[in-house]
């Protein structure tokens, strides 16, 4: 049974930061009721983030994924329709997909193939999962708006190959080092079937507009129970219930980056990653702004 891992660090204790981090390390996401941290540890296990648009979906994305680019050894793979909530990372990633289906789907169908050699390499050496020790890269994919690509683009078909792609990755890819953290605005079962939900390891659901949505993501009888995304207040951006396979929701709130924070992790992530400063904005995008 997976658990929340909520860490009491003594007050010397210091931050890893830099390329100590490992996609295997706890990743931060903010605090819980009781002002201790939070930390979820990733590399065995998906997310799923819900709730509705405003509520903070994106700022807990931009921890996660601020942590997969400043641990050593990952390759994230980020899709990002809005380009603008992943896009500053794009020139690392692995692969940036913005609002393009094609694109998508040929991304994933990459990562399928990638997670079926890890399997085929597992068998052959009599292991059931990848660790740290064996030093193969983690390739998180983060997905920042999953009903974009499964119902709002594309052909019927382009949706369920999508749908079929995100299913198969979640379900086979946390023991080969490839988890996935997916969010989307629409908390339905149009979106999230059950058979969907029910394979990701951490869910967290951000404000919903009804008890019916925040069981959609949390599981049936949370809200009943006084688990309720609906009652998260509007005004506070950032609160969701996080539950981890078979355990109990807790409230915490994420922390937020600011956008000159991001840049800053940006540009450290860009010098240990590639040995080189950001270039600076290239003069046609100002213009494009003007
Ligand atoms: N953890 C947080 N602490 C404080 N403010 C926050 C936090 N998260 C979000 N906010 C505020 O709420 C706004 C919306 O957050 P965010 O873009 O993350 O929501 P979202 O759920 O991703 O929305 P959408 O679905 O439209 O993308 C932010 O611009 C910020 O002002």
């Amino acid at each position: 049974m997976a658990t929340l891992t909520v860490p009491r660090p003594a007050a010397t204790a210091s931050v890893p930061v830099g390329p100590m981090l490992s996609m295997f390390d706890p990743v931060y996401l903010g605090v819980d009721e009781f002002g201790q941290p939070v930390y979820v540890v990733l590399a065995y296990r998906n997310m799923l983030i819900a709730g509705e648009p405003g509520g903070g979906k994106s700022g807990l994305i931009q921890n996660i994924t601020a942590h997969a680019f400043l641990a050593a050894g990952t390759r994230p793979v980020l899709l990002d329709p809005k380009l603008v909530e992943l896009g500053m990372w794009a020139d690392l990633a692995e692969e940036f997909v913005g609002p393009d289906i094609d694109h998508a789907l040929v991304t994933l169908r990459r990562v399928q193939q990638v997670m079926n050699n890890r399997y085929a390499w597992l068998l052959a050496n009599g292991r059931r999962k990848i660790t740290a020790a064996d030093g193969v890269t983690v390739i998180p994919v983060i997905l920042d708006e999953l009903a974009y690509y499964s119902a709002t683009i594309g052909t019927k078909e382009q949706q369920a190959e999508f749908i079929a792609l995100v299913r198969d990755i979640v379900a086979r890819g946390r023991a080969c080092a490839i988890p996935v953290i997916a969010a989307t605005q629409r908390p339905s079962v149009d979106i999230i079937p059950t058979s969907l939900r029910d394979i990701f390891g951490f869910r967290v659901a951000f404000r919903c507009t009804t008890p019916n949505s925040s069981d959609i993501i949390l599981g049936h009888g949370w809200a009943h129970s006084g688990f309720n995304a609906a009652d998260i207040l509007p005004t506070n951006q950032g609160v969701a219930y996080l539950i981890a396979e078979g355990g109990v929701p807790a409230l915490f709130k994420a922390a937020y980056l600011r956008d000159d924070q991001i840049n800053g992790l940006v540009d450290h992530a860009t010098w240990i990653r590639t040995n080189h400063t950001r270039p600076p904005a290239p003069a046609s995008a100002n213009a494009l702004a003007a």
